[in-house]
């Protein structure tokens, strides 16, 4: 067991898929995985491990934000010693290059959070994704296209969700960063530090500029596309 998750040794894989939603955690297990159990619901924030293709896989939530996700991707690195964690989760347009439904496969992730400044002592770090995860997400989504395009690219992972300064994105957009959520820097740095790999992949689910949402239903068939990338990628 860990502070966070009440998973005894050998209960998590060394596999996990990281959707920031507890109850995404449990579709995802109860629609990808075989003999899916339960292992953790503290706090609320569920935890499952069952089997896809024959490979033992876990579903973690993380929570929104850093500071939730870096709890629980500290506690299954350091307390459980998974291998490779891959976020899956949404994220907003910041370009009309993307449409809503688009998939980025993020390969590096800029932050507005303070927390890699305290990390990193006032200097700016370069979170960024495992290559070897990256390029099997990218091969695995060429071999099966999902429904809606896929882009490789930064994320802006913000602190915000009800920015009070919305123009201070425009510099990310203009150097090109594609989509904003809230957790995948953290989670890079994170798998730098332990020396293991982490990928994170987003769905369009709002977008910034035109104010167009998804629906319930088209979410679910993105969000399916994505965890088969996702699920591809972390077993190859
Ligand atoms: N800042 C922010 N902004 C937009 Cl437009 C988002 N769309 C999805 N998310 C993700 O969904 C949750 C917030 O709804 C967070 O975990 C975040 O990663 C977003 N986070």
């Amino acid at each position: 067991m860990s502070t966070h998750i009440a998973a005894a040794p050998g209960q998590i894989a060394p596999i996990v898929l990281f959707p920031g939603d507890p109850l995404r955690a449990r579709w995802i297990a109860e629609t990808f995985l075989d003999d899916a159990e339960l292992y953790s619901e503290t706090r609320g924030m569920l935890g499952f491990t069952g089997t896809w293709e024959g490979h033992r896989v876990s579903v973690q939530g993380s929570g929104m934000g850093q500071p939730s996700m870096a709890i629980y991707a500290n506690e299954l690195f350091d307390s459980y010693g998974v291998e490779t964690i891959v976020r899956v989760g949404s994220c907003g347009a910041l370009t009309e290059k993307l449409a809503v439904r688009d998939i980025i496969i993020a390969n590096g992730a800029c932050t507005d959070s303070g927390i890699n400044r305290v990390r990193f002592n006032g200097l700016d770090y370069a979170p960024v994704a495992d290559f070897p995860l990256l390029r099997a997400a990218v091969e695995a989504s060429e071999a099966e296209p999902p429904a809606s395009a896929v882009h490789v690219g930064l994320l802006l992972s913000s602190d915000q969700f009800y920015s009070t300064r919305p123009e201070l994105t425009e510099p990310f957009v203009q150097h090109g960063v594609l989509g904003v959520e809230m957790e995948a820097a953290g989670l890079y740095t994170l798998a730098a530090y332990y020396g293991r790999r982490a990928l994170a992949i987003c769905t369009v689910s709002d977008h910034i500029i035109t104010g167009e949402e998804t629906t319930a239903q088209e979410r679910e068939q993105t969000f399916g596309d994505m965890i088969r990338i996702a699920l591809r990628a972390a077993t190859a």
